[in-house]
């Protein structure tokens, strides 16, 4: 049985706004994706894959965290360049990794783990492993919801949204042209948005809620089918997949739970960005 990885740093970062990929920022002197890489468990291959500019950069911290003893002699390593969507650099990881482990073998593993949860414990990994060991066919890592949640009517405007009212107007009609920036638009209904009421519609059972996160884990020759099958949606963000595990759900695949962990944060916004510093200083 062999055991493969894919990590997706091709993001671009735009929440954190630093102005570099993600997986580039530092964290307490270490990049992200280093901190990502070297906490993978024991595994035959790994691609990343990483934005189509920086693709040296990448494999300079790949080989480096190589050279500090982290992977067996063996395992191979390549870095790729991603696509558009998440769901895109998937599957450019999974072409390049779908050739280097021919023929592919029925009880080959493969998990997809986020750059950006870079604190991941090794040990999540093991129990997605496990899991698919003991014949799960898609298995995610995942924590209970500490919020209430509630179903809203849907016009409330996070600072995210209200950058892309600014840009395009909340009919999503206005040309970017018109845009100096998200606060000085000339059409800019920020104002209006910002107050515009929302409802609540229903509250969910939160005892059934889970936040999830990565390495989700599948059998490869199934995810390989998976991003085939629906590859044409990748190429388009508001239709493309968030996660592996949403495809697996709409093929009619069961997708097994295991515990996650806190640590398995993603590093989204500036605070998640301190977090994880306090977290890594001594
Ligand atoms: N086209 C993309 C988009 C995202 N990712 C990766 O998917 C993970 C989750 O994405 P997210 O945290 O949303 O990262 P970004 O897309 O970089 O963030 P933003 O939306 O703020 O730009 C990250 O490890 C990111 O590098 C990727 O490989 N390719
Ligand atoms: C895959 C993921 O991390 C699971 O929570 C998440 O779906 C990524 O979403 P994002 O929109 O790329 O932040």
């Amino acid at each position: 049985m062999r055991k493969f990885a894919i990590v997706t740093a091709a993001g671009s970062g735009t929440r954190l706004g630093f102005g570099v990929p993600k997986a580039l920022v530092e964290v307490n002197g270490q990049t992200i994706l280093a901190l990502a890489l070297e906490r993978l468990p024991q595994l035959d291959g790994l691609v990343i894959s990483a934005p189509a500019s920086h693709l040296e950069v990448f494999r300079e911290i790949a080989s480096q965290i190589r050279n500090l003893g982290h992977y067996s002699p063996e395992m191979f390593v390549e870095v790729v360049s991603g696509g558009d969507s998440r769901q895109g650099s998937v599957a450019c990881a999974l072409a390049a990794l779908g050739e280097r482990a021919a023929p592919v073998q029925d009880d080959d593993l493969v998990v997809v783990h986020d750059a950006a949860r870079c604190l991941t414990p090794t040990a999540v990994f093991d129990r997605v492993f496990n899991a698919l060991e003991s014949g799960a066919e898609a298995v995610i890592p995942a924590q209970p919801v500490a919020d209430t949640i509630k179903i809203a009517t849907g016009d409330y405007v996070t600072q995210e949204n209200l950058a892309i009212t600014a840009k395009y107007g909340s009919d999503g009609q206005n040309p970017p042209s018109c845009v100096k920036d998200g606060s000085s638009n000339p059409n800019l209904s920020t104002s209006e948005s910002a107050k515009k009421p929302e409802f609540v519609e229903s509250t969910l059972d939160r005892a059934r809620l889970r936040a999830v996160q990565t390495p989700q884990g599948f059998r490869l020759k199934s995810l390989l089918e998976l991003h085939t099958n629906f590859a044409a949606r990748a190429a388009d963000e508001s239709r493309a997949f968030g996660d592996d595990a949403g495809m697996a759900e709409e093929a009619g695949i069961t997708v097994g739970i295991v515990p996650g962990d806190d640590l398995a944060f993603k590093i989204t916004r500036p605070l998640d960005l301190q977090f994880a510093t306090c977290l890594l200083t001594p």
